[in-house]
């Protein structure tokens, strides 16, 4: 079941087109991510999808369309940099977006599950900023909503921060909430999202799960390591497998595609050689990205 369809949509500020042509669907249980570059249109995106901003054009569709009262009660929406009252006690915070609902999920338990419980007394000034993250997706769940939008979920955090709160989100889905994700950490939408849009300047460039976008790379993978004697890169280089091969000093480094690290390590044991610092790399999101836009997502 489509839970989320987006199509066409367009959204421009004054004199600045911040999404030009964007169309995704969502579909039940799924945790889809909306990837791309600072300024690409990914939260005005989602804040249309939220109801929160009224497109220019295109259509927005949540749960079958929704009334935006219903709809209300079913999402739950998390958005970028929103504060609270520094005084506002963590309870207080629960509470008060509990009475919203018509039917909210029991906070106290969401409380434990985010791993705030000891901090139920605390003013929101005082939580650390992966504290007040957490609070804030506590908040973005106590509707016991369907389908929760989380922008910039992990923005800000530590990296263990970071990781509990991956943690915490795949709990979340477990439960059955779809999530539409917005993100611009490549290793994020790699762990976390079944599938993904990339967006470049108010557009899709592309959509498939993480390793179907990084398989467009056309798996291109870098073995690099360090040789101490001669080698004859003739012999390297005439691999199938092998696109391209560089020696600086030591350092080897040898591109290509298929069972790149197997064919190079055949030709070094035949030729007596004893590579060591021998890694590989394979191609990343980032990588896609850039090979279907020219640009980098992360600066
Ligand atoms: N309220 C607004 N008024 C005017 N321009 C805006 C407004 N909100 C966003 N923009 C502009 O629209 C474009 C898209 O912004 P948006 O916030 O949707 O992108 P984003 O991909 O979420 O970026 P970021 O990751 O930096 O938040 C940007 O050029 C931004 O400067």
């Amino acid at each position: 079941m489509k839970v989320i369809e987006v199509s066409n949509l367009r959204k421009r500020y004054r004199d600045q087109l911040a999404v030009d042509d964007v169309s995704f669907t969502v579909e039940e249980g799924e945790i889809f991510g909306v990837l791309g570059p600072n300024g690409a249109g990914k939260t005005t995106t989602v804040e249309c999808v939220a109801g929160l901003r009224v497109p220019d054009s295109g259509t927005v569709s949540v749960l079958g369309g929704l009334h935006r009262t219903e709809l209300k009660e079913r999402l739950g929406v998390q958005l970028q940099s929103s504060t609270l009252p520094e005084k506002l006690k963590v309870w207080e915070a629960l509470d008060l977006y509990a009475s919203f609902y018509r039917e909210p999920a029991n906070w106290v338990e969401l409380l434990e599950r985010v791993g705030l419980a000891d901090k139920r007394d605390t003013p929101y000034g005082k939580l650390s900023g992966g504290q007040q993250q957490r609070l804030s997706i506590a908040l973005a769940l106590v509707g016991g909503p369907r389908v929760a939008i989380l922008d910039e979920l992990t923005t800000g955090l530590d990296p263990q921060a970071r990781r509990d709160t991956w943690d915490l989100i795949e709990r979340v889905r477990e439960d059955g909430v779809t999530i539409l994700l917005v993100t611009h950490f490549m290793e994020e939408a790699e762990r976390l999202c079944d599938r993904l849009a990339l967006i470049d300047s108010g557009r899709v460039v592309a959509m498939d799960s993480p390793s179907g976008l990084i398989a467009r790379v056309g798996g291109q993978q870098t073995v690099r390591f360090r040789l101490s004697g001669p080698l004859d890169n003739s012999r390297l280089k005439a691999l199938p497998e092998v696109t391209e091969v560089s020696r600086s000093g030591e350092q080897v480094t040898v591109t290509g595609t298929g069972n790149l690290l197997l064919a190079i390590t055949t030709v070094l044991s035949a030729a007596g050689a004893v590579p060591t610092d021998l890694r590989m790399e394979q191609a990343t999101l980032d990588d896609a990205f850039l090979s279907l836009t020219g640009k980098k997502i992360s600066a």
